[in-house]
């Protein structure tokens, strides 16, 4: 089973997914995709000697969405971990139901256009919640929209920032979401 996780950013979800994989027998993180030149997820790619594919708005959004070069490295799944551009109808129906994602709070609240990153914390904090948490989901044509796979929650403390927030919502992602992987994978 060939992987390729697509990210945008720092990387801290496509580096525990990689460990986790990293002896597995039957699991590969075959291809890591990113949209943001210079992200940190290309050098954990370089680190962990994963090929790495940098896409472009116009062949992803008005052309072939990479589908032709995912099935040149033979990847059977998608797990998205920090990407930020919305996945196109094309690539969805070429990977139907096999394209995950993870939003750091417990949607259906707090997702949609825009909230990413530390605007969730921002909101979440903004709303006085108590608790916030982690969802795991099937990726379709709308953002945040797909069935729910998994959720974790966690504490939201008075003195919380969003930064402190996000590293509680970090501790949750690399605890849970390799082994949902496995066991989506698995079933
Ligand atoms: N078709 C889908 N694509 C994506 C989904 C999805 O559920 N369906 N999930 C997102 C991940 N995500 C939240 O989990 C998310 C990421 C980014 C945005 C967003 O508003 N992005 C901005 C652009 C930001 C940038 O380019 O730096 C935007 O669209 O204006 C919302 C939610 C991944 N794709
Ligand atoms: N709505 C999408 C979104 O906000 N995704 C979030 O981006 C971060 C990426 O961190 P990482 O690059 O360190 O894995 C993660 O917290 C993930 O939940």
């Amino acid at each position: 089973m060939n992987i390729a996780i697509f990210a945008s950013g720092a990387g801290s979800n496509a580096r525990r997914i990689i460990e986790y994989f990293k002896d597995a027998e039957t699991v590969k993180i075959a291809l890591i995709v990113c949209n943001k030149p210079g992200a940190g997820v290309l050098d954990i790619a370089r680190e962990h000697n994963i090929p790495a594919l940098l896409i472009e708005k116009e062949q992803f959004f008005r052309g072939n969405a990479y589908v032709d070069e995912l099935r040149s490295h033979h990847i059977d799944f998608i797990v998205l971990a920090g990407f930020l551009w919305k996945v196109p109808s094309a690539l969805i129906k070429a990977f139907q139901e096999k394209i995950i994602n993870i939003h750091p709070a417990l949607l259906p609240k707090y997702g949609g256009k825009g909230m990413y990153g530390q605007f969730v914390h921002e909101a979440v904090i903004g709303a006085k919640d108590a608790e916030s948490g982690i969802t795991i989901h099937f990726v379709d044509e709308q953002y945040d929209h797909g069935s729910t796979i998994f959720q974790a929650t966690c504490p939201v403390l008075p003195d919380d920032t969003a930064a402190s927030l996000a590293q509680r919502i970090h501790e949750l992602e690399h605890k849970h979401y390799p082994a949902v992987i496995e066991k989506l994978l698995l079933s």
